[in-house]
């Protein structure tokens, strides 16, 4: 397509789609009318991609999660198709800010973290290996709260994506199922019943995901919650106007808004009804699909692979054995098989206050044929296997469901992977010792290298041809480029204007100045303590006071970024939070140190600050206690963008170790084991405290009011625990992560041996790709292949 063609498409779609005079024409319409005319360009691959799939009657893909992070759509659009180029040109020539008008779409923040934004790269990294599948979540009309500070504490703001016209999404009245709740079940002719006491239609809404060079693109199908009936008429004749908008209301409550938790599980009704919601619509669709091609639903796993996302949709194994023998009358035991010959689940974390479980009350109430499903596939299992139940306690374990319901079951590091089989779930690997396999976690290289970092893509094409962007792993072509002083020199450049550019956004949304010839360190990921963002700024107050103490020293300078949100209830992470942000006032505006050490917080960390973050990264915090972080993924993003690691033995820190070269990674800390063993240690904090007289000081300084404008009691909290209980050891890692620090301080200096380091990060992490990952899964777990061959770039 060429520039004026496209200038031609976007002022049609500005003049007949949004009625709007370009004289008269906001950033938001340029905006919309761009989106449209790259929209229009998908639309063609995607009916082809979904005609080739039911040519080739292809074995499909159904990934289910209660979260995609998806970010902004537009730009990555433009680039996957190959006119990024072209609509910059376009808007030039219109003498209109580009930048402005990408940066006017909202972000789809329909995710907490790690587990919705790896969703979203594995949907993208499926249609550019052109595997036919199909995401299945919930359109939530508001998703993850928006932060912002107040006096350093976090507010949360609901989100409002869908106030504004959601370009992307295709409505699909066509496409809609009627998602029972509650009632009773029934015994008629031998078969149970289940009569739901309320219902709700699941409408969907899809958005194509298209793949690099846009050769193909599947679909996301995001469901809202509908009334059966939109108004109850009677009730609005007697002038009872609001009971009559109830049912509506009602309705809607089920995807009206994401649950901002990560880690820890309510077990709050409407979670449960949103669970159910998505899982059932899902499923129902899919049978759909394959019935109309096929008339033996005993062939369903020969057509259909389901990835479970977590134990989130687990209610899907219950669900589709009541769907087969429930309705479609097929024997127990054959629903059984068939249901797990479909069925794959992916655990995301061992924090056992995660995994979900459901008291056997709202599980009863809410979904009463499941209830007795569910017994009756744990007493199967356990006719086979005793000593494992489903049901304990009163409650329903939707770790073990998912684990018994799945016909394979996954860790996304190699290290998560093993500790699953020596923790979480000993006993049931003890049983099924085949059935974890590990899929070490990716990342897509088109977002996270290509379209956030044009700088250093422009320069990797330029030395090795733009392969790499489709097949990661080429990527190591560069190593010989690492020794040659010019390649380095731009290496070196790029990063450097990445790092301009970002210190002049720091400058203008947050008034603080930062020197882009400092070390950016940053760590973003929400605010956790296992996460332990608390060590990270005990080590700032620890190097600041040594700063205030030799002001005169030959100090590296070092611009500390935070950014991440903190689950609304997390008391704990809100303080960190807090403490953070009191102490960059207090170091920001220190004469004596600025010069040395800035700290900077920006508000509302999100997919989109994450674009702008990674590329003007120096080093990469990923800390974490050892045997708690399931892999990370910012992490890869970090080292694909040529950023230095600091970090524990923990996910997949130790594979990307592994491949960039032990020399090119900092490493510091107990490892998975000398944890366990560290915490037997009675006062194990107080140990490490009293032999480390600068962490000593540094702790002292969270209790004498530094901070705090004198206030020895606003950051006692922090101080006592890390002192006290110290579950995640920040006490007993924090002298090594120190002497890592300086080690790092002492690397920085030597900007050419750093550089080499961080090229060879960026040169070593192609294997991170998502790619990689999702072609694991698709031999290993899915025996699903691309529908048609892709012509290679
Ligand atoms: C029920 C509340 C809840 C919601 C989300 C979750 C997710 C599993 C948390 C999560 O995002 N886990 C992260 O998943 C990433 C993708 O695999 C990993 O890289 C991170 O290590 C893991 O913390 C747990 C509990």
């Amino acid at each position: 397509m060429s520039t004026s063609a496209l200038k031609d498409s976007v002022l049609s779609h500005l003049k007949y789609s949004l009625g709007k005079d370009p004289e008269h024409a906001t950033t938001y319409d340029w905006r919309v009318a761009l989106s449209l005319a790259a929209r229009d360009r998908i639309v063609d691959p995607w009916f082809e991609s979904t005609r080739a799939t039911y040519r080739a009657d292809a074995k499909r893909v159904y990934y289910l999660s209660m979260e995609f992070l998806i970010g902004r759509l537009l730009e990555d659009a433009l680039v996957n198709t190959g006119v990024y180029d072209d609509a910059k040109a376009v808007f030039d020539d219109l003498g209109l800010n580009f930048g402005e008008i990408l940066h006017d779409e909202p972000d789809a923040a329909l995710g907490n973290g790690g587990l919705g934004r790896l969703a979203a790269c594995f949907l993208e990294s499926l249609s550019t290996l052109g595997i036919p599948a199909m995401g299945y979540g919930i359109r939530y009309e508001h998703g993850l709260f928006r932060q912002r500070f107040e006096g350093g504490r976090q507010v949360e703001e609901a989100e409002d994506w869908l106030t504004q016209e959601h370009v992307w999404e295709f409505e699909r009245p066509e496409a809609a199922f009627e998602i029972g709740f509650g009632g009773q079940v029934y015994e008629n002719g031998g078969r149970a019943v289940w009569r739901p006491q309320e219902a709700v239609i699941a409408q969907a809404f899809d958005t194509p995901v298209v793949g690099w060079k846009g050769e193909w693109a599947n679909t996301l199908r995001l469901w809202g919650a509908l009334p059966k009936t939109v108004l109850d008429l009677q009730r609005f004749n007697a002038g009872d106007y609001a009971a009559a908008a109830e049912p509506e209301a009602l309705a809607r409550t089920i995807s009206r808004v994401l649950y901002p938790d990560d880690t820890t599980e309510e077990g709050k009704h409407l979670r449960l009804k949103q669970e159910y919601f998505f899982t059932a619509a899902s499923l129902r669709d899919l049978i759909r699909r394959f019935e109309a091609e096929h008339d033996d639903l005993r062939d369903l796993p020969k057509r259909v692979a389901i990835q479970l996302n977590d134990t989130h949709p687990a209610i899907a194994g219950p669900e589709l054995v009541r769907i087969l023998h429930d309705e479609r009358g097929m024997e127990f035991e054959t629903a059984m098989e068939i249901a797990r010959g479909c069925l794959n689940y992916t655990n995301h974390t061992l924090l056992p206050e995660a995994l979900e479980r459901w008291s056997d009350g709202l599980m009863g109430y809410l979904l009463p044929r499941h209830l007795q499903l569910i017994e009756r596939i744990d007493t199967a299992h356990q006719t086979q296997h005793p000593g494992i139940a489903i049901r304990e306690h009163g409650e329903v374990k939707m770790g073990e469901l998912s684990f018994i319901m799945a016909n394979r079951v996954n860790g996304v590091s190699a290290l998560h992977s093993d500790l699953m089989k020596v923790t979480v779930f000993k006993d049931l690997h003890d049983m099924h010792p085949d059935r974890i396999v590990n899929q070490t976690n990716g990342v897509t290289p088109r977002r996270w290298l290509r379209t956030c970092n044009p700088r250093l893509s422009g320069l990797i094409t330029d030395a090795i041809g733009d392969g790499w962007i489709k097949d990661a792993e080429r990527l190591s072509e560069l190593e010989p480029h690492v020794n040659d002083a010019g390649f380095l020199d731009r290496f070196v450049q790029a990063k450097r204007e990445n790092k301009v550019d970002l210190g002049q956004w720091i400058a203008e949304s947050m008034g603080i100045s930062v020197d882009p010839d400092a070390m950016f360190d940053v760590q973003i990921k929400r605010i956790h303590e296992y996460k332990r963002q608390h060590l990270n700024i005990l080590e700032t107050i620890a190097l600041w006071q040594e700063m205030r103490d030799n002001p005169n020293g030959d100090w590296t300078p070092r611009v500390k970024i935070f950014g991440g949100k903190a689950a609304p209830g997390y008391v704990f992470a809100k303080e960190i939070i807090y403490l953070i942000n009191s102490v960059a006032s207090v170091i920001n505006n220190d004469p004596v140190t600025s010069k040395w050490l800035k700290v900077v917080y920006p508000a509302n960390y999100n997919v989109t600050l994450a674009e702008r973050l990674i590329p003007a990264a120096n080093l990469s915090e990923q800390i974490s206690t050892a045997g708690k972080e399931a892999s990370g993924t910012g992490n890869m993003k970090f080292a694909l963008n040529g950023a230095l690691t600091i970090g524990t033995l923990d996910g997949a820190n130790v594979e990307i170790r592994e491949h960039v070269g032990a020399d090119n990674f900092f490493l510091f800390g107990m490892t998975a084991e000398e944890v366990m063993e560290r915490r037997t240690v009675e006062g194990h904090a107080w140990d490490a405290i009293s032999k480390d007289p600068r962490l000593a000081r540094a702790v002292d300084a969270l209790r004498n009011g530094t901070f705090a404008g004198g206030d020895h009691d606003r950051f006692r909290g922090i101080a006592d625990n890390i002192s006290g209980p110290d579950y995640f050891l920040v006490a007993s890692d924090f002298s090594d992560y120190w002497r890592a620090s300086r080690e790092v301080d002492q690397a920085f200096r030597d900007t050419g041996h750093w550089a080499r380091m961080a090229a060879l990060n960026t040169a070593r992490s192609g294997w991170f790709s998502s790619d990689r990952t999702i072609r694991s899964y698709a031999s290993e777990i899915w025996d699903a292949l691309p529908s048609k061959p892709l012509r290679n770039i």
